[in-house]
């Protein structure tokens, strides 16, 4: 069965208020792009890229993508129909039991370990899973005036990561469903979520930052260093007070 590795790099990143997509930003001497797709080459080596560009993407350099097999492919304005153009082009390919898995590219730091222990969880999965974290802050609910309304409580609540990982026919049909009703979809998640399915929550590492604000820039910086002094990057960086991997939703 053929491992499918959707990845969205057709973001303007206008949070990151940068000169370029934050995805052709340098990062430890490579682009953002450039590392993240090492990661997923590092674990998946044999898995089939299709890689969602911006159609007026003026920073690709072909030269960045370590897989054998991986086509480009067109994003939409939003990362939902970004994904979603991607599993139309995968449409003659893909068998509908094949998994897809879908990692943003803005997220370079994912360790190996976490991508491998989300790979596992697959086998006897039914439904997908994705890599998630728990909440570790106090958690504030906000008013219409920027005052706390009341504390949530964190108690199973959890950051969703990516990549996240779902069978192509449900994927089609969960991302269709959503675009179709207008909902509201970060995640590919959400959008199985919202056909009343419940995807499972793997534990993963605090590491798996999404760049998205400029001082995440400086943190990934980090975070990759002390993934290559502790050779966590390749091995297991997740935290280590939350040594419990696989959770079930
Ligand atoms: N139309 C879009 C929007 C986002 N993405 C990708 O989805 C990932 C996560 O999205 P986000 O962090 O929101 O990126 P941007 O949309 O680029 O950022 P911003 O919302 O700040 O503009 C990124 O890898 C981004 O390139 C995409 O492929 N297509
Ligand atoms: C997919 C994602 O990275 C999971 O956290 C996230 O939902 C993307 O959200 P954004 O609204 O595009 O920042």
């Amino acid at each position: 069965m053929t491992l499918w590795l959707v990845v969205p790099a057709a973001g303007r990143g206008r949070r990151m208020q940068a000169d370029r997509p934050k995805q052709y930003l340098p990062l430890a001497g490579r682009s953002v792009l450039e590392l993240t797709l090492q990661r997923l080459h590092q674990a998946f080596p044999d898995a089939e890229l299709r890689l969602c560009l911006d159609s007026d993407d003026a920073w690709f350099d072909a030269d960045c993508v370590p897989f054998s097999r991986w086509q480009r492919v067109d994003g939409g304005q939003e990362r939902v129909e970004t994904v979603r153009r991607a599993l139309t082009a995968l449409e003659e390919e893909a068998a509908a039991d094949d998994w897809v898995l879908v990692h943003d590219a803005a997220r370079p730091c994912v360790p190996v370990a976490d991508l491998q222990a989300l790979h596992a969880a697959l086998d006897d999965e039914a439904i997908g899973v994705l890599l998630a974290a728990p909440a570790a802050d106090t958690m504030k609910r906000a008013d219409e005036r920027g005052r706390v309304s009341h504390t949530e409580s964190r108690d199973d609540l959890w950051h969703a990561l990516t990549p996240q990982a779902f069978r192509f026919d449900l994927l089609r049909q969960a991302l269709d469903a959503a675009l179709a009703t207008g909902a509201a979809v970060t995640d590919e998640a959400s959008a199985i979520e919202a056909m009343g399915l419940s995807p499972r929550l793997v534990r993963g590492s605090r590491h798996n930052l999404k760049i998205t604000h400029p001082e995440d820039l400086a943190m990934a910086a980090n975070i990759l260093s002390v993934q290559a002094q502790t050779d966590t990057g390749a091995a297991s960086a997740s935290d280590t007070s939350f040594p419990q991997r696989g959770v079930s939703a």
